[in-house]
């Protein structure tokens, strides 16, 4: 049999309470990792998603957290050291996306989307990045950007400039830890069931309308993210770095 993936290496994912977290958490302990997840608010969805990989043999720890104030970072790193020994693969996940017209906006709104998905995947990732140079042995950061670093969204102002930016931050930050043996991905998913849009598409005509769009026929679920992530995440992906994988089902080129 051959070995698994990520046999042998610890891996951490932020917001893995639910949704695309979740399917990347438990995707990497079906492939060999243990794992450590973040996440801010769902104690029952971060102790079930413990429980799911624990089920099948891996070592997992659940470290609550608001990735927004930067001393999460730290503490979600060194504590899931402390637990697991090590990092070798950090995915940030961890975002919000509270839809909003653009005349409109709340500035709190507006600041709190950017504190979460961008400066909480900045502060995060540079911990990550500092613990993996110390340990001296490489690494795999992924990140959860969009499909919304490519095409804007009406209701999604102060959101798609966040993905656009969790997008450029892996391509500087591959350059910057390239030294390191660190390799640093994001993947850009399309439209992808969770809770974060469960309003938004609860609008039949909308849900009908996204996924007309997509070639593949359907829109996503959160454990179609899980292969693209592992794969990143794993040797074989050894040589790539600075890459932007979407993960959309081919809406993006559907113009026409
Ligand atoms: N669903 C989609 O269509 C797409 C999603 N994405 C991106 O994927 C990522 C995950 O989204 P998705 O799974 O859909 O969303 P969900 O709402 O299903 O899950 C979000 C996760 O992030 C956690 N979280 C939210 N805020 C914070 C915070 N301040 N600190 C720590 N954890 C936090 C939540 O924790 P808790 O529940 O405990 O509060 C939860 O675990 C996001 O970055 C999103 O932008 C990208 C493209 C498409
Ligand atoms: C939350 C949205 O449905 C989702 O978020 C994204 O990043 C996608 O582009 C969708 O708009």
């Amino acid at each position: 049999m051959a070995t698994p993936l990520l046999a042998g290496k610890v891996v951490l994912v932020t917001g893995a309470s639910t949704g695309i977290g979740r399917a990347a958490a438990i995707g990497a302990a079906l492939h060999g990792a243990d794992v450590a997840i973040n996440y801010h608010s769902d104690d029952a969805g971060a102790a079930s998603c413990v429980a799911e990989i624990k089920a099948f043999g891996r070592l997992a720890v659940a470290i609550k957290g608001d990735v927004a104030d930067p001393a999460t970072a730290t503490d979600f790193i060194t504590r899931a050291c402390d637990a697991l020994g090590k990092v070798d693969v950090f995915v940030n996940n961890a975002g919000i996306c509270p839809f909003h017209a653009f005349l409109d906006m709340p500035a709190e709104t507006l600041e709190r989307t950017m504190r979460v998905n961008l400066h909480g995947a900045y502060y995060m990732v540079q911990a990550a990045a500092n613990r993996m140079v110390a340990q001296g042995n490489g690494g795999s950061i992924i990140a959860v950007s969009s499909i919304s670093a490519l095409v804007g969204g009406e209701y999604q102002t102060h959101y798609t400039p966040t993905k656009a930016g969790v997008h450029s931050l892996m391509q500087s930050a591959a350059i910057a830890l390239g030294r390191h043996g660190i390799r640093c991905n994001s993947v850009l998913p399309g439209t992808i069931l969770t809770e974060i849009n469960k309003d938004d598409l609860a609008d039949e005509g909308k849900r009908t309308r996204m996924a007309a769009r997509v070639p593949l026929g359907r829109l996503g679920a959160p454990e179609d993210l899980a292969g693209p992530i592992v794969f990143l995440a794993s040797d074989l992906a050894r040589y790539v770095t600075g890459a932007a994988l979407l993960v959309d089902g081919g809406a993006f080129v559907n113009l026409q």
